[in-house]
């Protein structure tokens, strides 16, 4: 039977391209997206055109009981997952005087708590496999090196690097590896042209990343090849940091 892997936040963006990578390389796909079904429907199209299977999941990550029963109803009609990538994650930037609660709280329970909400309900069901398994969660160079205007975000990016590294001790005689990949300024919907232009500075190699690079960064992390390499950062930002 082919391994499947998550990948949350994948109707779009990073998501995307990770789950399109992640067919190609001869995985099976369950996509995961809020509300974006059709966009999610399109991605699934497209795998199962590469000759691998593709559902699609729906819930907010931030919501705890509805990513359980989606989850649980999903391991229990297919089986344990070989890997999750959680990818889903929002922004709500500002300077600190000026984030609202709600910025603060939709940040946190988006990205930080994604991780809880997602990794809870099918973490017994991957170690019960008895076999090899791959987590990666996406963090960013913010949660690395703190940035500007981003207190709340780089916060739960930070808090995503702290999560994976304990979890990663914790899985490690289980053959599950645990590790995040931290773009830096990747060309997406995230992003407008100020954010890009302002940022350019600090970038040395002078362009923007693609969310391809990023895909092939979590390739590699899900590979057999990798199995040695847990609670790990892989940056991919043109040496931002
Ligand atoms: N674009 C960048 O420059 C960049 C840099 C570093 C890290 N990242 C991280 O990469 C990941 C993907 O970002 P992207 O650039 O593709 O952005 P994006 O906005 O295109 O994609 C984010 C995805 O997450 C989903 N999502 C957001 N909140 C959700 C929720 N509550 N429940 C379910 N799904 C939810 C969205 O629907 C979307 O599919 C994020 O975690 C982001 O923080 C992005
Ligand atoms: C450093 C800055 C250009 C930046 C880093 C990371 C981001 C991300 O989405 O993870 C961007 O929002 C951007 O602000």
């Amino acid at each position: 039977m082919t391994d499947t892997i998550l990948i949350t936040g994948s109707s779009r963006g990073i998501g995307q391209a990770v789950a399109l990578r992640l067919a190609r390389d001869g995985f099976d796909i369950v996509l995961h997206c809020r509300s974006q079904q059709a966009a999610a429907e399109h991605v699934a199209e497209q795998i199962r055109a590469l000759g691998r299977s593709a559902r699609v999941l729906c819930f907010d990550v931030a919501d705890r009981a509805a990513a359980s029963a989606a989850l649980e109803a999903d391991v229990e009609a297919h089986g344990a997952y070989y890997g999750v990538v959680c990818n889903a994650g929002v922004t709500a930037d500002g300077a600190f005087p000026a984030l609202s609660d709600d910025d603060w709280d939709r940040v946190i329970h988006t990205n930080l708590d994604g991780f809880y909400n997602v990794l809870k309900p099918v973490m017994m069901p991957m170690i019960r496999r008895r076999k090899a398994g791959r987590i990666v969660v996406m963090s960013s160079v913010s949660g690395v090196m703190g940035n500007r205007g981003q207190v709340n975000y780089s916060a739960s990016k930070a808090g995503l690097i702290g999560a994976v590294k304990a979890l990663a001790v914790e899985l490690a005689k289980r053959k599950i590896t645990v590790n995040c990949v931290a773009p830096g300024l990747i060309e997406t919907e995230m992003l407008d042209e100020q954010i890009i232009s302002e940022a350019m500075k600090a970038i040395p190699m002078q362009r923007t990343g693609t969310v391809e690079e990023v895909a092939a960064a979590v390739s590699f992390l899900c590979s057999v090849e990798a199995g040695y390499i847990t609670r790990q950062v892989l940056s991919v930002n043109g040496g931002m940091c």
